[in-house]
Formats: C-alpha cells, structure tokens, sequence
C-alpha cells in the first residue's frame, strides 16, 4: 500500500459573504498520521475541514483564498469528483442513504465507474470488514441501512468511504452523537486506520484527542475570527502548550 499524501494549507481564508470565518491558516496534516482539530464552538473547525474537500463550494456566499495542497498538488487542480474520492468525509450525524445497506456502499462505488458485481461484491465485504460490520450485518445486506444502530450506522459510513480508497479521511465529531460503547469501537477503528490513511479529526473530547491523535492543532475565535493558535505533538499540546490559550484550554480554565 503506498504511503498516503499529507494535506497542507498555505494561507488559507475563508469568508461567508463579509465575515471572516477562517483567516491565514498555515497547516501541514502529516502523512498516515491522526492529527486532532480541537476548539471551542464556533472557531471554524467545520469551516476549514470543509475547504479540504471543497464542500464549502456548496455554501455559495463561501469564498476561499489560499491553497490547499495534497501531497503537492493544489486541490484546485484535481476534479472535484477525484478530490471526493481521495479526501473522504464522516460527519457527526451518521448519514447513510435511504437505501440498502449493500447499496450504500454499491452506489457510490457504481457512480466512481466500477461496473463489475463480483468486484463490487467484494469491496462491499472487505470494507464492511474493515470496520467489524461483516459478521454482525453480512445476513441482512438488503435491509435498510437507517434500520441499523447509530453506532453500526456510523460505522457503515466508514466503511461507505473506505470502499472508494481514499487517501485521507476528514472526521468532523465522529464520536459526538454516539453511546460510549459505540464511540470506543469508531475510535479503536481510527487507530486502526493510522498508517493507511491520514486523518483529521474534529473532536470536543480533549481526552479523546489525546488517546488517539499524534498531533493536535489548536483553533481559537479571535475577535469572532477563526485562527491556528497552535500545533504540535499531541504530548507537547496538552503537556507543555507554548500559547497561553493552549493552556488555558487545555486545562479547561478557558473555552
Ligand atoms: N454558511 C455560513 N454562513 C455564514 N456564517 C457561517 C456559515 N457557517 C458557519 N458560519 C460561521 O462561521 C464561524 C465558524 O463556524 P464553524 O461551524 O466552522 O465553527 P466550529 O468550530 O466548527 O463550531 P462547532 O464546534 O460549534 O461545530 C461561526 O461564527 C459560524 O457562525
């Protein structure tokens, strides 16, 4: 399995019509790493995953400046489609499609080209088993997917992504509308992606952010705009945070 790229930003603004809601975000999610993104609300966590694969697009006041790099190519310069394919989301509400569960994982692989159902067929197994749904589900495929429970919905939504082989995953909250049970087994599944893919993750649970992430990136509202207070090693971030709001943060004295 080759190595998968890192995702860069250089100067990355974004502004919904006149507010700032990013501004000058300088940062490098390393490769096959977990990189947290933590904060308090509103300080643009969503706002700037959401430029890494430019579903901000979708916002038509949203207007973007900077780059965003991955590997070393500007994202501007990969179709739209690749890019979605490549740079996978999970949001924090699972969203399966009204549909099967075998179908969500056969449309989208159908709608990137792959027309052969016994390859279609084994995708949908080796990804349903990549996250530990095989054995629970493999009786009932053709039941309806939102009949699952929101951990297995969650977890399907995974596997949905890791069926087009993406090269980086973006995870905005994955854990946050789930049961405790159901958040270890997303969590223990993230471990197991780390090497495989390069991984952002938005996380509230500061204690989850330091179980699973080898770095964590600190954003702040500055005068109700979002910025990159700081970034490191997750030891470093929570251990011995170089910014005053890193520590005031971390600590929960501020936030
Ligand atoms: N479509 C939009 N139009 C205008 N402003 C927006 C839009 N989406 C977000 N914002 C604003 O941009 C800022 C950043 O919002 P964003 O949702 O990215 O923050 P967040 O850190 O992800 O918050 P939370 O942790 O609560 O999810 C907020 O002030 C928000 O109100």
């Amino acid at each position: 399995m080759p190595h998968p790229p890192s995702l860069a930003t250089q100067n990355l603004t974004l502004r919904y019509g006149r507010k700032v809601a990013v501004e000058n975000v300088n940062l490098t999610v390393p490769a096959g790493k977990i990189t947290a993104l933590i904060g308090p609300s509103g300080c643009g966590k969503t706002s700037f995953l959401n430029c890494l694969n430019r579903l901000v697009e979708l916002t038509p006041q949203a207007k973007v400046t900077g780059q965003v790099l991955l590997g070393d190519v500007d994202i501007r310069s990969i179709p739209v489609v690749t890019l979605r394919r490549r740079v996978g989301m999970l949001f924090q509400q699972p969203n399966p499609f009204p549909l099967s569960i075998y179908e969500n994982l056969a449309f989208p692989l159908r709608e990137h080209g792959l027309r052969d159902k016994v390859a279609i067929t084994g995708t949908i197994e080796a990804s349903l088993r990549q996250v530990g749904l095989w054995d629970e589900i493999c009786d009932r495929l053709k039941h309806p997917a939102l009949a699952l429970s929101g951990g297995q919905q969650q977890r399907l939504c995974l596997a949905r992504a890791l069926a087009l082989k993406p090269q980086v995953i973006l995870m905005d909250e994955p854990c946050s509308a789930l049961d405790p049970l159901s958040s270890e087994i997303v969590e223990s599944l993230m471990r197991d992606l780390r090497g495989e893919y390069t991984l952002l993750v938005v996380t509230h649970n500061l204690a989850q952010a330091r179980r699973i992430a080898d770095q964590t990136a600190l954003f702040w509202a500055v005068d109700g705009v979002g910025k990159l207070v700081e970034m490191g090693d997750t030891e470093q971030i929570f251990d011995q945070p170089q910014d005053d709001l890193t520590a005031a943060y971390v600590t929960g004295r501020k936030g």
